[in-house]
């Protein structure tokens, strides 16, 4: 039995190597349009027109086998034999942006250069042609001596012949074997020019969109004020569109909770289901419909292309900070989830710029605050605007996102001159042509989220609310005695208390805190529970946890947990997958008592300021 044939998709970052690992494969990779999405090894199954199955790899973009950063390391050791527990590919798929083939010219000829069965997959032929250019791959088939594929990966077209030029191309290998390009650099890049011109038949001199666009965009003093309008509009969003469907939800639960009181027989099933999974596990879903449309801005600036101006514009920012743009997307992607985040810093070449990524990336909000924001600001603060079309809470919400980016900074600032010392690198980044966000990219991408966000609400946050109820309700309190005093959980929370009393927390902020170690959301859910079975009183019991913030918290209390959520290290994942990418326990170890640190003066801080104040 002949072992599976590999196939390697090699090319510069955004070419649409995973655009067309993922047509090919029917894999769902994430793409999306900025350099540097993909940053480890992923494997799929390709069907060749013979019915013969391939393996095929989607790699991480690289501009040179010079290896710069830790993701393109894995490319070169991919692509020459030297990856772990893989066998050398049999066949490269270089593929080469068309609308921009100069450049990925370049290191194409390094790639040609190994003598190993080739194919080149033109790709973006659409975006060349919205540029004006009309390409000859026949032309650019002679010059790299290698067959050369126009593609769309993204309207799925010339799959076939890309699949069929694979499945040929071993045949070519001996042929292949006496390419010898062994050139300089500048060499390649004059070799890579001449080619290009060679290929190209035509250009019209059609203004790309680019241009004018950019001239706004990335102008220095209009720039940052769009970027920075846009994200007020995102967190204005979050709460104003969102909050019909939310209250939706919430309505949904509460009448399944009615429903469950009057059809089950008081006892503790009924304690379960009612104050374990929907007071507990459903106050976190009824956030779906902020999650969604967070994800719904982060999807279009990525897809649109902005993402890589906003890093752009964010630069000269960062470099006053000691760090460079490149950090500015594994921070943005940390607005999602700080674990993509973390790893995404495998693009920046620079071991230190990427240590100080990494250790400032658990300040940006992840998805998971956002539940824990809105549950308290819902609570605490008015549904007043504060001018025309802006909204306290969307406002209140801005700012605790603002804290996170200027607490970020300020740490980047003292690792850059202490422990990670070391200059700003320059940055370099290719701009991404600019597209409009393809409505089913969009609706999946979407999708996908959701689900995470449910699974996790159905798996981790189901699992450590219900660990948590059953905590609260054991033992039974006497008659009198009032069941919090009595459980487990609130003997928990009896040592931790005194501990957090001085920043202003109760005792059930400070038993919240332990559960919200595995998943933040888990937070609310651990308070909706608390309050559910805490209550004697059944008018009580009906009311959502936000009635019961808002009853029961000051605004200093609740102000000062707020404070703790932009800067407690509040998930073991983050902390794991830190502890991988800096291999070892030192760096997380860091990591966690520096964010505590920061997290209980900051609550500290803001408990005493407001109290003072009177508020
Ligand atoms: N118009 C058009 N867009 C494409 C095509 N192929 C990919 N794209 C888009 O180009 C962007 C980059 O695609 P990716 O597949 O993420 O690129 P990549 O080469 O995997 O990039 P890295 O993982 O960063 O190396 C995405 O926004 C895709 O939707 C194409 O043929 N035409
Ligand atoms: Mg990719």
């Amino acid at each position: 039995m002949s072992r599976k044939r590999i196939a390697a998709l090699v090319g510069n970052p955004n070419a649409g190597k995973s655009a067309l690992f993922n047509a090919l494969t029917g894999a769902r990779q994430k793409i999306a349009n900025y350099p540097g999405v993909t940053v480890e090894r992923k494997a799929g199954r390709l069907a060749l027109p013979s019915g013969e199955p391939v393996e095929l790899i989607d790699l991480p973009g690289s501009y040179s086998f010079d290896a710069a950063s830790p993701d393109e390391e894995v490319t070169r050791k991919v692509v020459q034999g030297e990856f772990e527990g893989e066998a050398t590919p049999e066949v490269i798929v270089l593929v080469l942006d068309a609308a921009n083939l100069e450049q990925h010219l370049v290191f194409a000829q390094e790639v040609l250069e190994l003598g190993r069965p080739t194919v080149v997959a033109l790709n973006m032929i659409d975006l060349a042609e919205r540029d004006g250019l009309v390409l000859d791959p026949e032309a650019l088939s002679a010059a790299l001596g290698v067959p050369v594929i126009p593609t769309v990966a993204v309207r799925r077209k010339g799959l076939k012949e890309l699949a069929a030029a694979i499945a040929e191309a071993e045949t070519h290998a001996d042929e292949d074997a006496h390419r010898q390009w062994h050139l300089t650099l500048p060499e390649r890049r004059l070799a890579a020019k001449h080619m290009a011109r060679g290929a190209i038949l035509s250009t019209s001199t059609r203004h790309t969109v680019e241009n004018g666009v950019d001239r706004v965009l990335l102008n220095p003093w209009i720039g940052p004020v769009i970027l920075f309008g846009l994200l007020f509009v995102i967190f204005q969003a979050v709460f104003a569109w969102a909050t019909p469907f939310a209250d939706a939800l919430e309505g949904a639960v509460g009448a399944i909770s009615g429903v469950v009181t009057d059809v089950v027989p008081a006892g503790l099933i009924r304690d379960f289901l009612t104050e374990g999974v929907l007071a507990g596990v459903g106050s976190v879903v009824v956030f779906l419909p902020q999650i969604v449309i967070l994800f719904f801005f982060i999807l279009v600036m990525e897809a649109s292309g902005y993402m890589a101006r906003a890093a752009f514009l964010m630069d000269r920012l960062m470099a006053g900070v000691g760090l460079s743009g490149k950090s500015f997307i594994p921070l943005l992607s940390s607005f999602a989830c700080a674990i993509p985040g973390i790893m995404a810093a495998r693009s920046i070449p620079d071991a230190r710029d990427r240590l100080t990524t990494i250790l400032i990336a658990p300040l940006m909000t992840c998805s998971a605050r956002l539940p824990v924001y809105a549950v308290i600001i819902a609570a605490v603060i008015p549904e007043t605007s504060v001018g025309p079309g802006i909204g306290l809470q969307g406002l209140v919400l801005f700012v605790l996102y603002l804290a996170g980016i200027v607490g970020a900074m300020v740490v980047a600032l003292v690792l850059r001159s202490t422990v990670a010392r070391g200059a700003a690198s320059g940055f370099i980044m290719e701009m991404p042509r600019y597209q409009l966000p393809r409505i089913k990219d969009l609706a999946i991408g979407l999708w996908q989220r959701a689900w995470v966000f449910l699974r996790r609400a159905g798996t981790i946050i189901f699992v450590v609310t219900i660990a948590l109820w059953l905590m609260l309700s054991f033992p039974k309190a006497e008659p009198g005695e009032s069941q919090m005093d009595a459980s487990v959980a609130g003997r928990v929370a009896d040592v931790l208390h005194p501990v957090l009393e001085p920043i202003g927390f109760n005792r059930e902020m400070s038993l919240a805190l332990i559960p919200a170690m595995a998943a933040r959301e888990v937070a609310v859910s651990a308070l909706a529970t608390t309050y559910a079975v805490d209550t004697e009183d059944e008018d009580l019991a009906a009311q959502g946890v936000t009635d019961r913030i808002a009853a029961l918290w000051s605004l200093p209390t609740a102000l000062a947990f707020l404070a703790w959520f932009v800067f407690a290290p509040q998930c073991i994942s983050t902390i794991a997958v830190a502890r991988r990418e800096t291999n070892g326990w030192k760096w997380p170890a860091f990591m966690v008592a520096y964010l505590f640190a920061l997290a209980y003066v900051a609550g500290g801080l803001t408990f005493w300021i407001a109290t003072a104040l009177g508020l």
